[in-house]
């Protein structure tokens, strides 16, 4: 029923928008059958998907790869940069996603580290996109101050679990106007 409400979707001039999946750890056949099903554009990946497995899901199934890089607030893993994390997927994905660690959270990572995924992105030829904890309120302080090529938004545009119009435009409005 998705799927179908997804397919009936106009944009302003009256084409079908982009459409993007979202997937966590997909095998090659469960995105080979959402990507058909759905009609998707573009298949956001939020899990460790690696460089090869990106290039084949691009080859293969003709959609735009996002691949996400999740933002842990703390870690004991070993500091691993944001170049060393990105250059591998040089070739192989469309745009970066970062997201606070989880997906859906509905909060906000320390937007510093966003100059150096910027960067990192820069140098595979990408743009990059920001996620985590966007709502009206802050959406504006990231665009001016961090400029994302991308925005992505979930919760922040929710109202106990369902996405809310007036909030919608609300949000929109914001990104609009600055
Ligand atoms: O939305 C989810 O429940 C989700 C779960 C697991 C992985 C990804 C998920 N969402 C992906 C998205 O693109 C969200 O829009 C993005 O994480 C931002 O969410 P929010 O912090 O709620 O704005």
């Amino acid at each position: 029923m998705l799927v179908q409400a997804a397919k009936q979707l106009r944009a302003a001039d009256g084409q079908p928008p982009q459409t993007v999946g979202v997937f966590v750890n997909a095998s090659a056949e469960e995105l080979r059958h959402a990507v058909s099903t759905a009609g998707l554009d573009v298949v956001q990946l939020h899990g460790e998907e690696s460089p090869g497995f990106c290039r084949n899901v691009k080859q293969e199934l003709g959609v735009d790869v996002w691949k996400v890089f999740s933002i842990r607030p703390e870690t004991t893993e070993p500091p691993q940069s944001a170049e060393e994390k990105l250059a591998p997927y040089k070739g192989v994905i469309d745009a970066v996603l970062i997201d606070t660690a989880g997906g859906g959270t509905g909060v906000a990572f320390d937007w510093q580290v966003i100059a150096e995924y910027r960067a990192a992105a820069n140098a595979i030829g990408v743009p990059l996109y920001v996620a985590g904890g966007l709502h009206p309120d802050n959406v504006t302080e990231l665009l001016d101050g961090y400029m994302p090529d991308g925005i992505d938004v979930s919760s922040g545009v929710e109202t106990e679990g369902h996405k809310d119009i007036d909030k919608i435009r609300l949000f929109v409005r914001k990104v609009i106007e600055r």
